[in-house]
């Protein structure tokens, strides 16, 4: 088999007269975990509604191992839809063996599985309960179980941390990371930049539809992001946002990060910094994941040099 599993080719689609994604072109290889980034409306969920055949494209293709996506065996793909939806009235394992069974997945193996995954997400002895006596998050892990009950090689997760607790994402996320590591093709949409960042190996930024940033995650870092001067010290915002080389400023109280132009060395910034700033403590970092998503969403200085990356 070769590492890449997932082909996606071009792909737009249009409603009405709207273009809603266009030329959308990525792949997802096995093992490894793709993030699908953009603000809201970007096109995310269309995308990943063409890529598992709930919407057709208008042009383009996806194929899974050369298969296009009509011909993939069912038991092959794994999907958490945005849109939560389950049976309220079900017994949770009645549900998970429902969701194994429409993938001709043993009944015995799915039901071990389902059990060993309700335990590992904190639902151990819930298999009795219903849907209805859940909240919002644990209803999610039901849905996540059922994506995965049938072993997919291919795992499609639309959104799978909203709603959940800061300890049920990281289960969540430890979840995701053993999957990947057992060789499981994961794509996934979301919009916790600090998760992201910890678990995908490249990332596809999607803005208005089309794509803007594509690549490693590293190399997407080092590409796109710059330093930020964290500086406390009475100052005001416009002395500031005077210094040469300063994208932007934001102040909180005596405290202001300073977003530094791209390509700035910051060891040569900090030495022609004017004796009149007022300094009482001064860090230097790497801008995060979530402030690159911020500049390129707020079309700052970003967008420009996106023809430059390929
Ligand atoms: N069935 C549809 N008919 C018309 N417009 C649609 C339809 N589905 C999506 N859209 C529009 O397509 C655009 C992209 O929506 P999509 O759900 O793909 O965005 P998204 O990136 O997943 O956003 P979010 O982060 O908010 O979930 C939006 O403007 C949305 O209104």
């Amino acid at each position: 088999m070769t590492a890449e599993t997932l082909r996606v080719e071009g792909v737009g689609k249009s409603f009405k007269d709207k273009r809603i994604i266009k030329d959308i072109s990525f792949e997802v290889r096995k093992g490894e975990i793709l993030a699908i980034l953009g603000p809201n409306g970007a096109g995310k969920s269309t995308t990943i509604r063409s890529i598992v055949g709930i919407m057709y494209p208008d042009e383009g293709s996806v194929t899974y191992q050369g298969m296009k996506t009509g011909e993939i065996p069912k038991n092959k793909i794994g999907y958490l839809p945005e849109e939560r939806g389950l049976y309220k009235k079900v017994s949770i394992m009645d549900i998970i063996l429902y969701f194994a069974e429409l993938k001709d997945y043993p009944k015995k193996k799915a039901r071990e599985r389902a059990l060993y995954y309700l335990k590992k997400l904190g639902l151990e002895g819930k298999e009795k309960s219903t849907i209805e006596e859940f909240s919002k998050g644990m209803g999610q892990k039901v849905q996540f179980i059922a994506s995965i009950i049938h072993e997919p090689e291919l795992l499609i997760l639309d959104e799978p941390f909203s709603g959940l607790d800061p300890v049920s994402q990281d289960v969540m996320k430890n979840e995701i990371k053993e999957l990947a590591k057992a060789g499981t093709a994961i794509l996934l949409s979301a919009h916790q930049m600090n998760v992201v960042e910890e678990l995908c190996d490249r990332l596809f930024m999607i803005h208005r539809g089309e794509k803007v940033v594509y690549g490693k995650l590293d190399e997407v870092k080092a590409q796109f992001g710059s330093y930020k001067c964290t500086l406390r010290g009475q100052n005001t915002i416009a002395s500031l946002e005077k210094l040469p080389q300063v994208n932007r400023v934001e102040q909180n109280g005596e405290t202001s990060a300073l977003y530094l132009q791209q390509d700035i060395n910051p060891a040569k910034w900090l030495r022609q910094l004017p004796e009149t700033i007022n300094i009482q403590e001064l860090s230097i970092s790497r801008t995060s994941l979530h402030e690159i998503f911020i500049d390129i969403a707020t079309d700052k200085n970003l967008l420009e040099r996106n023809d430059q990356h390929a």
